[in-house]
């Protein structure tokens, strides 16, 4: 993965921040290099179906609020699409494309029988009581009852959404449908079919594909630093098991701002403060005057887990990380991608760093399909087995093509992605 041969996605002329226009020029650029015709790439350059939904839902006070969601489905080639549903106030509908999108590629380059979905709703869950949220959750499922299903589309957990809500939305499906149907959606509450392990799968997964990355740079965890931007269910929960692993956690952010302490953070201290309070009240670590400061600190790994956009042509030249471990999604523009692969940071892309969320959803809606469960072991044990096969398959391809993991990993994923399609007769 020299960067001598420069074979990452190109920059485009003038920067774009529209992530459907980022996933187009990351599909071109790698199709291109895996052979995949134009006509084909064509087909993986648009969604099969985007729903619009807008559904009126009932506020404490009485009042009625209209609300506006998206779900996308991008390529069902290699089964049912999946992916999560979002409540932010910032969703549209080429963000929700572009995710789904994202989705399949994520769902092939670790090999599961699945296409890409996404969702979303326009709106921020923090600005309502518990009861709305849950009348919010219900609204948008009813509205999009008729694409999702166990064998069609099954949704799951992103930014702002739980458990809990998807606990909601498997309820109210399985109200219209008349019968308990689990499958329909997976990051569930354990006591509905949840599985042991999809809570910290994300986060988990993520550190599997560090550690290979660090084996592959000859370097330990213990004593790395990291500094990890956004802090739910990605980011917080990699905080602990990367400190488990012996790193250092040097800074961590949320919507509110950034912390900063060179010498760790006491990270007991700042989840108790990020539950009851604010992380920006630790007593014992620097508030950043400008929470974007925390991509450019100096630390062995930076891991972007909030949204999009975070690292693009502004910033790239400032990142001081050797790895970039992408637990979210579309963190980097393919300006900042060139960017980074010129400077000899390895990325490690969204479509395989953050597959384990995924991965242990396919496992949950198979115990869900078997009505049979298993032990937190055995999850975790085949979750590693899927990350650390893909992520070697992902550099053994890097390192034929001298390219970015970003590249490999899409030429592995379009490549079965085309040969389902292939067999089906698409074309
Ligand atoms: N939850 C999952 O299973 C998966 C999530 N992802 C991706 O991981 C990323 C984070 O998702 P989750 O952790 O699930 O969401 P979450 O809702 O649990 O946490 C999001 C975190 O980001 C923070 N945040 C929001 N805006 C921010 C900003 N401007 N700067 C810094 N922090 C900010 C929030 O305060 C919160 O701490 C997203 O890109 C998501 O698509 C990817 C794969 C699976
Ligand atoms: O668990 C899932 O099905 C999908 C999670 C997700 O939305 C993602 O990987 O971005």
């Amino acid at each position: 993965m020299s960067s001598s041969t420069v074979t990452s996605v190109p920059s485009m002329e003038k920067e774009s921040l529209n992530p459907y226009e980022i996933v187009q020029t990351q599909i071109d650029h790698a199709g291109k290099l895996a052979g995949v015709s134009k006509d084909v790439l064509d087909i993986l350059k648009k969604p099969k179906r985007v729903l619009y939904v807008s559904f009126p839902v009932k506020m404490d006070d009485g009042s009625i609020r209209v609300f506006e969601g998206y779900r996308a489905q991008h390529n069902d080639a290699m089964g049912p699409t999946k992916g999560g549903i979002r409540f932010h106030p910032d969703v549209n509908m080429d963000e929700v494309k572009a995710l789904a999108m994202w989705m399949s590629f994520k769902c092939s380059v670790v090999n599961l029988p699945y296409g890409g979905g996404k969702g979303g709703v326009v709106c921020d869950p923090h600005d309502f009581s518990k009861a709305e949220v849950q009348r919010i959750s219900r609204g948008f499922m009813e509205a999009i009852a008729d694409i999702v299903g166990p064998e069609k589309d099954i949704p799951a957990p992103d930014v702002y959404t739980n458990a809990q809500v998807m606990g909601w939305m498997m309820d109210t499906f399985s109200r219209m449908k008349g019968h308990f149907s689990p499958g329909v959606i997976t990051g569930k509450p354990l006591i509905l079919g949840g599985s042991k392990g999809r809570n910290e799968a994300t986060a988990r997964g993520c550190v599997f594909t560090i550690e290979e990355a660090m084996k592959t740079l000859k370097k330990p965890m213990k004593g790395a630093t990291v500094a990890i931007q956004g802090f739910g269910n990605a980011g917080r929960i990699m905080a602990d098991l990367l400190a488990a692993e012996g790193c250092k956690i040097v800074a961590v952010s949320d919507s509110k701002g950034a912390i900063y302490q060179p010498e760790g953070l006491n990270l007991q201290q700042v989840e108790h403060l990020k539950d009851t309070a604010s992380i920006l009240e630790d007593p014992d670590s620097q508030v950043l005057d400008h929470p974007e400061d925390l991509l450019s600190l100096e630390v062995d790994i930076l891991v972007p887990a909030a949204l999009e956009n975070v690292i693009t042509r502004k910033n790239a030249n400032d990142i001081k990380a050797k790895i970039v471990a992408e637990a979210a999604n579309g963190p980097t523009t393919p300006a900042a991608d060139n960017i980074l692969f010129k400077k000899d940071i390895l990325v490690l892309p969204d479509i395989l760093a953050n597959a384990g969320g995924v991965i242990v959803s396919y496992f949950e809606w198979v115990q869900n399909l078997m009505n049979y469960y298993w032990s937190e072991e055995e999850v975790n044990g085949k979750l590693k087995d899927m990350m650390v096969h893909s992520y070697q398959e992902v550099h053994t391809m890097a390192e034929e093509h001298k390219t970015d993991l970003r590249t490999a990993a899409y030429m592995i994923s379009i490549k079965r992605i085309t040969a389902a399609m292939e067999a089906r007769g698409w074309f």
